[in-house]
């Protein structure tokens, strides 16, 4: 639609009045509000104080916020955008005394007008509990990091949106948001109020649109801009900071993925904070999530630049008051399920969401629900299209058949939907009543997450989950599937650590010199890893070919790349991904390769580094090289030799470019860091060891919290569903919430000022019920023994076996090398010893190949 813009007193307006008011109208229904709230646009209402018949031009009402630097725009850099700090004077502006007696925790007697009156912009009458104090923390101006844990559903978006527009309005610059879904992205930017202008940029998108984007940015068209975390640190869509407006601040949305103890840790984040700093001169920064630990807090505040994050975190309970908690423990679950959503709690709620592991089981479920509800009554909300009562939804169905199932749940006209956990995130309906899990979530995390979904309109809304020790195997089986062997950790150490020559040369220049002075300096260098000789090289590892080596998922070899650039000692720095393999063709044959080597100095280092592996150069037209490794013996960055090699193939005359016949071509994705190569022996194995303990720790620790979530979980459970189907149990559901909320506000170890969670994995299990450790020994040792026997001998020809696949296999957890829908067809074998433990299956399987070899 093109967009009509009118120029009143001083303000843009936009011709989409209509779209306008259909908003504000939404909002006031939904605020139980006459009217609109005194948005910018209404003409006679003033902006700064709100009353009516005057400009805001020629306000005379409250005072200010202080926009860092009297409202000007940001200092700009070469390519680095620094916002400027504000000069703290709290008489001159007001309102800089609120923002800033609220940042300390004290409540001001009012609210800044301009506040109040971009709250109405938003369609609301009031804050919610923290958002009040999260924006005045962003607004004050003092570059206030800020950290926002609110449950799911309390109003978090506000947090961002409202200073983004207000600091967009009074300094033309924009607000950076990172999320981490693509697929919310749009409808985040969709839900925004008609002045509050938004942009959203992802891979989903076509060229042409990223592009218009890009152009609206320099063109200073928007408030808000949402991108991926991947997006940011890679540089990608042209989007280079001296091409957008300055950045007010930037907002991270499921902050909790930036902190490597967190459930959800994600290596992209990782990088981010630094780049937003560097890069984009961010000196603000506000983390936004519904479910993290103190633990996690305290460390994503690390990352953040946050020191005291106490001061600096907005905290409400995890668990809205709204919801009712049950669990019960069930034997026949299905038959149990149809019982409660029968009982009076739930067959009171229109509209209900079950959660259940696997997609088969969601269908399963659904088809129970329709057979055995059938004769309820249907979905009073249903309109004039046929109500439907129960469905499944799942990753596996098609996008038309999703989108019809969600539209259908969103309408009301679906009462239930049976899903997996896909489904949910970013759901914004108010009414959602009830939350089922038939199968144990995750985590305490997960957890809180799912049930957010429900009651989002604060009222009373129901959730259940059935306890199953069948489940709690499975979830501890995916523990595992993440753990990685000693083997594994010292190949991945090899890999991105190739010894190099630096300590050589340095040894020669050094008999070169001769001076005493000098020899003496570089014994002091020699006996210290921390000055150390080498500089560090670009090494890239292709990722496929390591992930076979490895057995590992990419994420997991990225998740350990990450652990060793967070390590104190930085053993090495992630850099984005890259092609590391070259191709070059020359069409005119051998004598063309030799011409280019003359001009292209990267050229004859490949082809004198074929040579000398022995290979004959002179009859060749093509040439296969590993460019970072040829950048690198060369000192150069890779970058720059890989936009030399690209220009072989044109030639620049007055006529404008020719294409030369040299045909370059980049591949094998590969991971990209800067490392030492002259570790020694030490502190590889230092590395190794390190590593290792990691590993293990996370293992235990996330098989500790896991049986602690089942136990808090089983302290209250109903031993059957019929005693809470009625009736909700509060005390219960009371002492629930209370024993979750103890373990997100347990304080966090810090050991040498760094966040770790080693204690989780030590602390003894408070006498909870354990089912786990049923399953410690191994009745028949001699019948596993046997079957790994016979499978090895079945498969250890083709295939490269440890005691983990071993293990893998017989507990039916999939790897890259033994994909479940590969193995899984190995009936004998896959899922054969699941009532064993794992690492007592692990420790069989390598003995018995020790013993075969
Ligand atoms: N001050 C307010 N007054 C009334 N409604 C509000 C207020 N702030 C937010 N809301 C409404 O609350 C709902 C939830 O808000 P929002 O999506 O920001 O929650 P959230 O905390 O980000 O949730 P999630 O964790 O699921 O992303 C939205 O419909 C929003 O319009």
């Amino acid at each position: 639609m093109k967009v009509k813009k009118y120029r009143g007193k001083g303000r843009t307006m936009t011709g989409d009045a209509h779209k306008r008011m259909a908003w504000k109208q939404r909002m006031a229904r939904r605020n139980g509000t006459g009217g609109g709230g005194g948005g910018g646009d209404s003409g006679t209402k003033c902006f700064k104080c709100g009353g009516e018949g005057h400009w805001a031009k020629n306000c005379k009402g409250k005072g200010k916020i202080n926009w860092g630097g009297g409202g000007g725009p940001a200092k700009k850099t070469a390519n680095v955008q620094i916002t400027e700090k504000a000069p703290v004077d709290e008489k001159e502006f007001p309102s800089l005394k609120a923002a800033a007696q609220m940042a300390r925790g004290i409540k001001p007697t009012t609210t800044p007008a301009e506040v109040t009156d971009a709250l109405h912009v938003f369609g609301f009458s009031s804050f919610r509990p923290g958002q009040e104090t999260a924006i005045m923390r962003i607004l004050c101006g003092a570059c206030q990091s800020t950290l926002v844990m609110l449950s799911t559903g309390a109003g978090k978006s506000l947090c961002y949106q409202l200073p983004a527009y207000l600091y967009a309005k009074k300094r033309n610059s924009i607000t950076l948001v990172i999320s981490p879904l693509v697929s919310l992205m749009e409808d985040q930017v969709a839900g925004l109020p008609p002045n509050v202008k938004g942009a959203c940029l992802h891979t989903n998108m076509s060229k042409a649109q990223r592009e218009r984007i890009v152009e609206g940015l320099a063109n200073n068209q928007y408030h808000l801009l949402l991108l991926s975390p991947e997006a940011l640190i890679s540089g990608g869509y042209q989007l280079r900071s001296d091409k957008i407006p300055p950045v007010a601040f930037a907002c991270i949305d499921e902050v909790h993925c930036v902190s490597e103890w967190s459930h959800h840790f994600r290596p992209s984040y990782l990088r981010l904070c630094k780049v937003l700093k560097e890069q984009y001169g961010v000196q603000c920064m506000l983390g936004l999530t519904a479910t993290a630990t103190m633990v996690t807090a305290a460390s994503v505040a690390q990352h953040l630049g946050i020191s005291n994050y106490m001061e600096a975190t907005i905290r409400g309970t995890p668990i809205p008051r709204n919801l009712c908690l049950s669990a019960s423990k069930d034997e026949d679950k299905e038959e149990a399920l149809v019982a409660l959503l029968q009982g009076q709690r739930f067959s009171a709620c229109d509209s209900i969401i079950v959660y259940c592991t696997r997609r088969q089981l969601t269908d399963r479920v659904s088809t129970l629900l329709r057979t055995c509800l059938k004769e309820e009554k249907p979905n009073e909300k249903a309109t004039k299209k046929k109500p439907m009562l129960a469905e499944c939804y799942h990753a596996g169905l098609s996008p038309a058949q999703r989108k019809r199932i969600q539209n259908a749940f969103m309408s009301g006209r679906l009462r239930i939907i049976v899903a997996t956990v896909a489904f949910g995130m970013g759901l914004d309906k108010p009414d959602v009543r009830g939350v089922v899990h038939f199968n144990l979530p995750k985590t305490f995390e997960s957890y809180v997450q799912e049930i957010g979904r429900a009651g989002r309109d604060g009222k009373l809304s129901h959730c259940h989950v059935f306890l199953d020790s069948g489940d709690l195997n499975e979830l501890r089986r995916h523990v595992h599937a993440n753990a990685v062997d000693h083997l594994a950790v010292k190949h991945l150490i090899k890999a991105f650590f190739p010894p190099c020559k630096c300590r050589h040369l340095h040894e020669n220049h050094k008999k070169a010199v001769k001076s005493f002075k000098e020899q003496e300096s570089v014994t002091e260098r020699d006996t210290s890893s921390k000055s150390r000789i080498c500089p560090g090289h670009e090494v890239a590892v292709p990722i496929e070919k390591l992930v076979e080596k490895l057995d590992m998922k990419e994420e997991g070899i990225c998740t350990l790349l990450c652990y060793l650039e967070l390590h104190p000692s930085e053993w090495l720095k992630n850099l984005s991904n890259v092609y590391a393999q070259c191709h070059i063709q020359c069409y005119g044959g051998p004598h063309q390769l030799l011409a280019i080597a003359k001009k292209c100095p990267p050229v004859a280092v490949a082809i004198a580094r074929a040579r000398r592996r022995g290979v004959t150069m002179s009859h060749c037209n093509e040439l296969d090289f590993n460019v970072i490794e040829v950048a690198d013996s060369m000192g150069w960055e890779s970058g720059p030799v890989k936009r030399e090699l690209k220009m072989l193939q044109w030639e620049f005359g007055v006529s404008g470019p020719t294409k030369t016949g040299v045909m370059v071509e980049f591949s094998d994705l590969g991971f990209h860091v800067r490392s030492p190569g002259d570790l020694s022996e030490d502190e590889v194995d230092e590395i190794v060891g390190f590593l290792t303990e990691r590993m293990q720790t996370q293992e235990r620790t996330e098989l500790f919290q896991l049986q602690k979530f089942f136990d808090t979980l089983y302290k209250v459970s109903h031993k059957s569903c019929w005693s809470c189907a009625e009736k909700a149990d509060e005390v219960r559901s009371a002492k629930l919430k209370e024993n979750i909320s103890e373990y997100f506000e347990r304080p966090p170890d810090l050991a040498g000022g760094q966040v770790t969670m080693l204690s989780f994995a030590t602390e003894t299990n408070e006498g909870g019920i354990s089912m786990l450790d049923s399953n410690v020994t191994c009745d028949n040792e001699a019948g596993v023994r046997a079957d790994i026997r016979a499978f090895v001998h079945l498969y250890s020809s083709e295939h490269n076996l440890t005691g983990r696949s071993i293990a893998r296999i017989f507990h039916g957890i999939p790897s890259p090398n033994f994909p479940a829908d590969v193995w899984g067809r190995v009936r004998k074998f896959w899922r054969s010893h699941l009532g064993v433990d794992f690492n007592i299956l692990r420790r069989l399987a390598t003995q018995e190949l020790v013993y075969m070899k």
